[in-house]
């Protein structure tokens, strides 16, 4: 099986290029391929399938050509990835793959999004993230208050008490949350403000535990959920937001129905994997 790895801001992929859609990829086999130590490595699996050969996007072959089959690590999948369709897009690119004057039209679970190829950084429009709730997570003991985002995937994101340090907090665990809130589980973001930057409007650190892949050094849906609350809570619904992650710092610019996803995305190496092995 042949593979390549890649990441966003430090949240990384397997990639596996099945046109026809033909792999017989199972919860297992993804989670053995994310194994750190027995295998690959990795938050995620990316299978690159022409839409028309799956049947959870063939509704979207007439719009892109290409669906991002997303899993998380654990082996379960997700309706959206933000990183990961950045990944998605530079290794199409790479392949000669390149869109036309709107960007690379990519089909994922929760409908098509439009990626900008730069040779650093990889923007996509993940569509206006919808504030709908609020509820709490726990975390060592804490009940924070949180405000439910829908991105796609599901999110929570915490804004994090003053007194309380964002380093310190201990994500080896998934935080509580309510699942009568989020009967299908949830990403949770901690959020704390940081210093003004250049060229962003509010500049704002989060940590994330991320549904069916514990803690990521990045999320880009999560840093598009934690923008748009940033920014509702600053009197705003347009502006620039920067969101530093534990891999790097991304950019999320809301305006109208839009959300612009940037940052860096790299294909680090390729190669053949036997799943008899893992
Ligand atoms: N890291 C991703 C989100 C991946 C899916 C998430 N774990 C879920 O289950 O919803 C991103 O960059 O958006």
């Amino acid at each position: 099986m042949q593979f390549i790895k890649g990441h966003g801001t430090a949240n990384d992929f397997v990639i596996l290029p099945d046109p026809a859609g033909a792999l017989p990829l199972t919860p297992a086999l993804v989670a053995a391929l994310c194994d750190r130590r027995r295998g690959i490595g990795a938050d995620g699996v990316l299978r690159v399938v022409r839409a028309a050969n799956h049947p959870d996007a063939v509704r979207h072959a007439e719009r892109a050509e290409w669906f991002m089959d997303y899993w998380n690590a654990d082996g379960t999948y997700a309706e959206m990835c933000g990183n990961g369709v950045r990944v998605f897009a530079r290794y199409l690119d790479s392949m000669g793959v390149t869109g036309d004057a709107d960007g690379l039209a990519v089909a994922t679970r929760a409908g098509v999004v439009r990626a900008v190829v730069g040779p650093d950084a990889i923007a996509v429009d993940m569509g206006r993230p919808r504030i709908y709730d609020t509820s709490t997570a726990t975390v060592g003991g804490l009940t924070v208050p949180g405000v439910a985002v829908d991105c796609g995937n599901p999110h929570l994101v915490c804004a994090l008490p003053g007194a309380l340090d964002l380093g310190g907090l201990d994500l080896t665990r998934s935080p509580g949350f309510d699942p009568a809130v989020f009967p299908a589980g949830v990403n949770v973001e901690f959020v704390a403000p940081a210093e003004p930057v250049n060229g962003a409007d509010l500049h704002v650190a989060m940590r994330v535990y991320e549904r069916g892949s514990a803690e990521t050094l990045s999320c880009g849906s999560g840093a598009c959920a934690v923008a748009t609350v940033a920014l509702r809570d600053a009197g705003r619904d347009a502006g620039v937001v920067a969101v530093d992650v534990l891999g790097g710092r991304l950019t999320i610019t809301l305006d109208g129905d839009s959300c612009w996803l940037a940052g860096p995305a790299v294909l680090v190496a390729h190669g053949e994997v036997d799943p008899g092995t893992l």
